[in-house]
């Protein structure tokens, strides 16, 4: 896709994630993959005001074009991309449940077989480390190992996809499973649990999912 085309698709999903609630203010970043780099929100503008010509992009090495600042978490977009070949978009935001429950320092169990849909039977939570530093970049690398999305200590929560809009929706879904852990949480603790062998049938079935019979 045309570089401007992929900068109006952020665009809209930084909107989109606003208007589901995800996000507040300027908080959250979004990226795609591009050439050897990749395109990224810019850092500190609020999302309402955004065009085309305010993304930015990074190449390989870490080096963002002159005029643009990108976001301040640019590094750890680049470790999911550089840990996850198989994504080509990611989703930073700071949704209130997915934060809340990277505040208990917990993963998310598998409350709901739809944990299975970021990678495995848990989400886990990455340690904290200041916004924007290598070390997050780091915690951020070992996190996304198996996943395709985690938590942030005291931050918020990433999600990674073959594109935008799954990386949205799974931003949302993970969002859900959050909510959902908290509130069985406050009833039970520890709340109960689908078993690995359970998630790991899920996982098989995700494979074919929602394909299309070819005609
Ligand atoms: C302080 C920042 O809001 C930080 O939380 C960062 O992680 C974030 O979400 C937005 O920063 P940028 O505007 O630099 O992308
Ligand atoms: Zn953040």
């Amino acid at each position: 896709m045309e570089r401007d085309s992929l900068a109006r698709s952020i665009i809209s999903t930084c909107l989109e994630m606003t208007r589901l609630g995800l996000n507040q203010g300027t908080a959250g970043n979004v990226s795609v993959r591009y050439r050897d780099g990749m395109l990224i929100t810019p850092t500190g503008i609020p999302y309402e005001t955004l065009t085309p010509s305010h993304i930015v992009y990074v190449d390989a090495g870490g080096k963002h074009e002159e005029g643009k600042i990108p976001s301040s978490e640019w590094r750890f977009h680049q470790m999911a991309y550089q840990t996850r070949p198989d994504a080509n978009a990611v989703v930073h935001n700071h949704a209130v449940h997915c934060t809340a429950v990277s505040i208990l320092n917990r993963p998310i169990p598998a409350i709901h077989y739809m944990i299975a849909a970021a990678g495995g039977n848990t989400i886990p939570c990455a340690p904290y480390a200041t916004f924007g530093s290598k070390k997050l970049s780091e915690y951020v690398a070992i996190a996304l190992k198996n996943r395709k999305a985690i938590l942030l200590q005291h931050h918020g929560m990433i999600a990674c996809e073959i594109n935008l809009q799954k990386a949205l929706w799974l931003a949302h879904e993970v969002e859900v499973l959050a909510h959902l852990y908290l509130a069985t949480l406050a009833i039970n603790d520890p709340v109960p649990v689908l078993s690995e062998a359970e998630i790991a049938t899920v996982l098989e079935k995700f494979k074919t999912y929602g394909l299309r019979v070819e005609e």
